[in-house]
Parts: structure tokens; C-alpha cells; sequence
């Protein structure tokens, strides 16, 4: 079932007025330092007292529709939920970790669903762009599912969705099986066609997972070889991208050495322009991209997930899992979800090796030695997982670019959101290069 949302109202107009003070504090308003304008694009009554608001904010080159569910109550609260402001003498709350928020919108969900209580929800907390609640079952009161409640809506599929869907129909078990899936559709602008989207997913809760990255550190930080995991991660990505190949098909491509050496130029631009220290690096780039083009072929292309790293994946119970397919969030949708050569996923976690061994506290030799033992593993266990029809030479020199390319974004994405961690691809520049 898809939720039509309307034109907002009076009520929507003055909830917006309240948002201009909340929302610079949440991790995921996505515009930083800079005031934002605020305008109400439309709202959808859920249930008595709950409103999704799709509210557009831009602020310079952010422009985009959030979506803020709201809950009305009476008086002043004593629950956990964060209050956005008041109403008159109502107090108005964050719907995302509220149960009538939550119990509306999944009443209103399509997918095979599960039995959750949404009076025990628990708010994920930490970095992320969205908001995630952890959803108990009902009979067992141990956790079910995850929902991840979108805070920015867009118009068409949702990656983060379609392809976790389709990998679990493959009957591939390395990524959470979405359950329930909330759609809403709403007028862009006035006159404008109706567009829909996805207000949010619930997926399988993976039980006593440990982030990927934060395990990664704690080896690095121990001195502990991270190769044994490393190997059987690259097997399980080798898995991923037979099932996206089984899911979406391949597509050969006679461009492709052409392809993928301009991507790497452009990328090279995008970055220097963001960041113009980076020009005494051009040549270097420049010199790797035209290496690639110079090759006589590159493997088919295919669906992969897009950005994948460290973070993006999950142990538990001596498995891998993987999450988030929404590819990099400063790319457009339809880059996101173009096919692409699977060695990018693979670059993405070499990636990875390098930031896990700073952030971990290795320098020097033990730093090269720690990322060499988990690059060779991860390497070795895709290779296994997925035998491929390009050489060894191939391989190296199309990594060798995919690497570049990351890095770059990498060094734009760090100036960006978290300077002091801008060494990080500096150094990884700094190897690829030499
Ligand atoms: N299926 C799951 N089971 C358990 N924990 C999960 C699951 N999916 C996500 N998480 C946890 O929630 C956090 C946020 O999820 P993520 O998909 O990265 O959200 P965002 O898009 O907001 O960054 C992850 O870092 C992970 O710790
Ligand atoms: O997780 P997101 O989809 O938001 O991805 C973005 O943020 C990532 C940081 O959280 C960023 O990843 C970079 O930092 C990671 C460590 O925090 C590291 O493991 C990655 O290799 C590195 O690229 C990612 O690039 C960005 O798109």
C-alpha cells in the first residue's frame, strides 16, 4: 500500500517553524553549519496525532525532501522521545522512536512482516544518516528487526531496499532480509506529477552484531592479524556479486578501459575542484588512468553495492553480513545504481585496511605489514569465491585505479565532514601513487 500524502497545513506550516530550531541538531539534517530554508512540501496523516512532514531544506548545494514524523501528545512527556517543540498545550514529539509513529507506518508497510512491539522500541544511537529503531518480538521480547527510518526521501527505487530484496530472493543469506516497507506519494511542487518513494524499511535485527570497522580497529589497536576475517569477508563479497549478477544481469562492455580511466579523470577534477591542494597528485592519477586505457578489455559490468567499506558490514555469530547498498551518498541515484565492475566493491574495503590500521593507532612498518596480511587475505578469499575471467596484470591495474578513485572521494568526503581524519586518504594517495 502506498500512503498518499496532501498538501500541508496550517499545523504542518507552524511544525515547520519548530523544526528551523531542532533540527541543526540532528546527526542526520544533512546541512551543516549554514542555515537552511525550510518549506513544508507535503504531510501525510498516519493517525490521530501523527504527521509524516516532507519538508524540503537547501541551503547551498543541499537541496532535499526529509522527512520528519511527528507525534502530538498532551502535556509534557515523560518519555524517551525528543521533543520538538510545542503546539499551544500540546508537546510535540519525534515520531521516529515513537510507538505511534511506528506502529502506523508499519501497519501501512508491504513485505512478508514479522510480529514486532513497537511499545519497546529502542533508537539506534551513533553516526548515521538516517534513524534506525531496534524492534523486539512480540511472544520473545528479543530483537526481530531494525527499522530504518528515511530521513531523506527521493523519488524512484531505493537501493537500500530493491537490492537486499532481490539478494534474499536469490536466496543469498548474507544480507538482513527486508520484512516491511513503508512507500508515501506526494506532489514535488505545485502542478508538478505526483512522485512516490520509500518513507522507510524494516529489516531481520542481526543479533549481537559487531561493526566490521570497529572490529577491524580493535585488531589493528591489539596487533592482531585481521587476515583470517579478511579472507572469509572477500568470499562472502565474491557471494554478493554472484547473486547481483544472478539478480540484475551483466552487461559486457567494449568502453569499458575508456570508461573507467575518464571516470577515474573526472573523479580527479571533482576532487581537485573541492579540494585544490590535491592538483600535485594529477599527474600521478592521470599517468594510472591512462594506463587503464590502454587495456584491451575490462570484465563485464554489473549491479554492486556501491560503497562498500568497512562499516558497511557486520559479524556476527562467526558470519559476515552485509548493509547499507545505498552507494555513495554524494553521488547522484542514477550513478548509484548504473552497473559497474565488482573489483569497485573490492577496492572499497581495501580502502578500509588503511583506515582501520590508523584509526587502530599502527604507523610505519607494522601499519604496512597489518594491511598487507588483510589485503592479500581479502584478495585471496574473493578470488576463491569468484573465480574471473582478467588476469592477474588486469586485476592489479583496475584495483590500482578503483583504489585512486575511492581515495579521491575519500579526501573530498574528509575535508568535508571530518578534517582531522583527512591524513588518512593523504597517506593512501601517497602509497597508490609511488
Ligand atoms: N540488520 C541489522 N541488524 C543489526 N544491526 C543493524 C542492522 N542493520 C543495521 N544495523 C546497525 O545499525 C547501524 C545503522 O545502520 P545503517 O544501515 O548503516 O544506517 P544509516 O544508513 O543511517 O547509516 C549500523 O551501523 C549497524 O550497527
Ligand atoms: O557509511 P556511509 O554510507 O555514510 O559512507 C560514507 O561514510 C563513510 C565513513 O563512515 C566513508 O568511509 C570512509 O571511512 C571509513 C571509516 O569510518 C572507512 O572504513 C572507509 O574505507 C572510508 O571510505 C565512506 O567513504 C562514505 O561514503
Amino acid at each position: 500500500m502506498i500512503l498518499d500524502a496532501r498538501d500541508p497545513d496550517d499545523l504542518d506550516a507552524e511544525l515547520v517553524g519548530l523544526l528551523r530550531a531542532w533540527l541543526p541538531d540532528r546527526r542526520w539534517f544533512p546541512v551543516k553549519g549554514a542555515a537552511a530554508e525550510l518549506t513544508a512540501v507535503a504531510s501525510v496523516d498516519l493517525a490521530d496525532d501523527v504527521r509524516v512532514l516532507l519538508v524540503r531544506a537547501r541551503a547551498g548545494s543541499v537541496d532535499v525532501l526529509l522527512q520528519v514524523p511527528v507525534v502530538l501528545v498532551d502535556g509534557v512527556t515523560g518519555g524517551t522521545a525528543s521533543v520538538v517543540g510545542t503546539v499551544g498545550t500540546r508537546t510535540v514529539l519525534d515520531g521516529a522512536g515513537h510507538a505511534a509513529f511506528l506502529g502506523a507506518l508499519l501497519a501501512h508497510a508491504d513485505g512478508p512482516g514479522a510480529d514486532v512491539d513497537v511499545t519497546a522500541a529502542r533508537v539506534v544511537t551513533g553516526e548515521q544518516s538516517n534513524t534506525s529503531v531496534i524492534l523486539p518480538d512480540r511472544a520473545t521480547g528479543a530483537p526481530a528487526g531494525i527499522l530504518k527510518v528515511l530521513r531523506t526521501v527521493a523519488a524512484g527505487e531505493n537501493p537500500d531496499i530493491d537490492v537486499p530484496r532481490r539478494l534474499t530472493r536469490q536466496g543469498w543469506g548474507g544480507v538482513p532480509e527486508p520484512l516491511a516497507w513503508a512507500q508515501v506519494r506526494w506532489t514535488p511542487a505545485a502542478g508538478a506529477e505526483r512522485a512516490v518513494g520509500y518513507l522507510g524499511v524494516m529489516s531481520t535485527f542481526v543479533p549481537g552484531a559487531e561493526d566490521g570497522f570497529e572490529l577491524a580497529c580493535l585488531h589493528a589497536r591489539e596487533g592482531r592479524a585481521f587476515g583470517d576475517l579478511a579472507r572469509e569477508l572477500g568470499e562472502v563479497v565474491a557471494g554478493m556479486h554472484g547473486a547481483l549478477a544472478a539478480a540484475f544481469g551483466t552487461t559486457d562492455d567494449a568502453a569499458g578501459p575508456a570508461a573507467v580511466s575518464e571516470a577515474l579523470t573526472t573523479r580527479l577534477a571533482w576532487a581537485t575542484a573541492a579540494v585544490p591542494g590535491l592538483a600535485d597528485r594529477a599527474e600521478g592519477v592521470r599517468a594510472v588512468a591512462a594506463e587503464v586505457a590502454a587495456l584491451p578489455a575490462t570484465p563485464p559490468r554489473q549491479r554492486v553495492h556501491g560503497d562498500l567499506h568497512l562499516g558497511q558490514v557486520l559479524r556476527s555469530r562467526g558470519r559476515w553480513f552485509v548493509i547499507d547498498f545505498e552507494g555513495e551518498p554524494l553521488a547522484p541515484l542514477a550513478e548509484r545504481t548504473r552497473p559497474d565492475l565488482a573489483l569497485r566493491d573490492v577496492a572499497g574495503v581495501l580502502r578500509s585496511f588503511d583506515y582501520a590500521a590508523a584509526v587502530g593507532g599502527l604507523t610505519g612498518d607494522a601499519a604496512a605489514a597489518w594491511t598487507a596480511d588483510a589485503r592479500e587475505a581479502l584478495l585471496a578469499g574473493y578470488a576463491a569465491g569468484a573465480p574471473t575471467d582478467v588476469d592477474d596484470a588486469t586485476r592489479t591495474l583496475l584495483l590500482r585505479a578503483l583504489e585512486l578513485d575511492k581515495t579521491l572521494y575519500e579526501v573530498v568526503y574528509e575535508a568535508r565532514n571530518r578534517p582531522t581524519w583527512a591524513p588518512i586518504p593523504a597517506a593512501g594517495l601517497d602509497r597508490l601513487l609511488t
